[in-house]
């Protein structure tokens, strides 16, 4: 079993637990699930930097990044430094992440915020509305194109934004539907942690113009931001690059001042 396999094993179970103890009615009758949402997509399409700032503790890939800095800051921090979205792993298990994660954001910033989660079953997008969430993440790797369109198209009836991640061509071409609004390309194959920003380039021109292109994972620069931007990428997601410093909103900040000054 490669590591996506086994992620999606733990979620299955972690997933039908959950069910067990919070019921959909409960989820249903939070305060933020009546909360109007913010796109990212709209965001992206307006902005000149296009980043979109992670929030990560840990990774498979990388074991231990960051357990020292506290989600309030890191929220405030990339709300100041001018980005255009925030996302947050809520994976306990391989990430270090949580839904609290997301809910101390929420409280923190006003940014569009994504829910980075390995969703299989539709309750974690109501999970995703119940605690703050303004976008999901679905993984084309993971579902079958009758889940994504089941996925996407209930995530749209609550008014959340929906980015589709790939890798390959095969994975394209089985995700393309109108209930998407973005789609990311994953420079990090999940099943081997190999990156490379040639995935981007490569995958970019199968990609129709109405979704909003993200590149994401192993950015660390601002030429590679340059050099992605003609290949049509409107967002960037980056985690490590930021989390690995102390003040993962400073970093942020000289990023994109950096990138303006390109
Ligand atoms: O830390 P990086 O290399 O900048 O990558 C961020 C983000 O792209 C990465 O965390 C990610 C992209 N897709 C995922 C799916 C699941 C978990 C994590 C991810």
């Amino acid at each position: 079993m490669n590591i996506l396999d086994k992620i999606v094993v733990d979620k299955r179970k972690e997933v039908n637990l959950r069910k067990s103890l919070i019921p959909v009615s409960q989820l249903e009758q939070s305060i933020l699930f009546n909360r109007a949402t913010i796109s990212l997509t709209s965001n992206l399409r307006n902005s000149k930097s296009g980043i979109i700032a992670e929030h990560k503790r840990r990774s498979p890939s990388k074991s231990v990044i960051n357990y020292s800095l506290n989600v309030q800051d890191v929220a405030s921090g990339y709300e100041n430094a001018g980005v255009c979205g925030m996302s947050i792993l809520t994976d306990g298990k391989y990430f270090g992440g949580s839904l609290d994660d997301l809910l101390v954001a929420r409280a923190s910033a006003s940014l569009p915020l994504l829910r980075k989660e390995f969703i299989i079953d539709e309750y974690q997008i109501l999970e995703a509305k119940a605690y703050g969430a303004d976008v999901i993440l679905l993984i084309a790797a993971i579902l079958t194109k009758a889940e994504i369109k089941l996925f996407s198209e209930l995530a749209k009836s609550l008014n959340l934004d929906v980015l589709l991640e790939v890798h390959n061509e095969e994975e394209l071409h089985k995700s393309i539907m109108p209930s998407l609004d973005m789609l990311g390309v994953n420079n990090r194959n999940l099943k081997t942690f190999e990156v490379s920003l040639d995935t981007s380039k490569q995958l970019s021109q199968l990609i129709p113009d109405d979704f909003v292109k993200i590149s994401e994972s192993g950015i660390s620069t601002v030429e590679a931001i340059k050099e992605l931007q003609p290949y049509g990428f409107k967002g960037f997601l980056i985690g490590e690059n930021f989390m690995k410093t102390d003040n993962p909103g400073e970093s942020a900040t000289i990023f994109i001042k950096d990138l303006a000054g390109l």
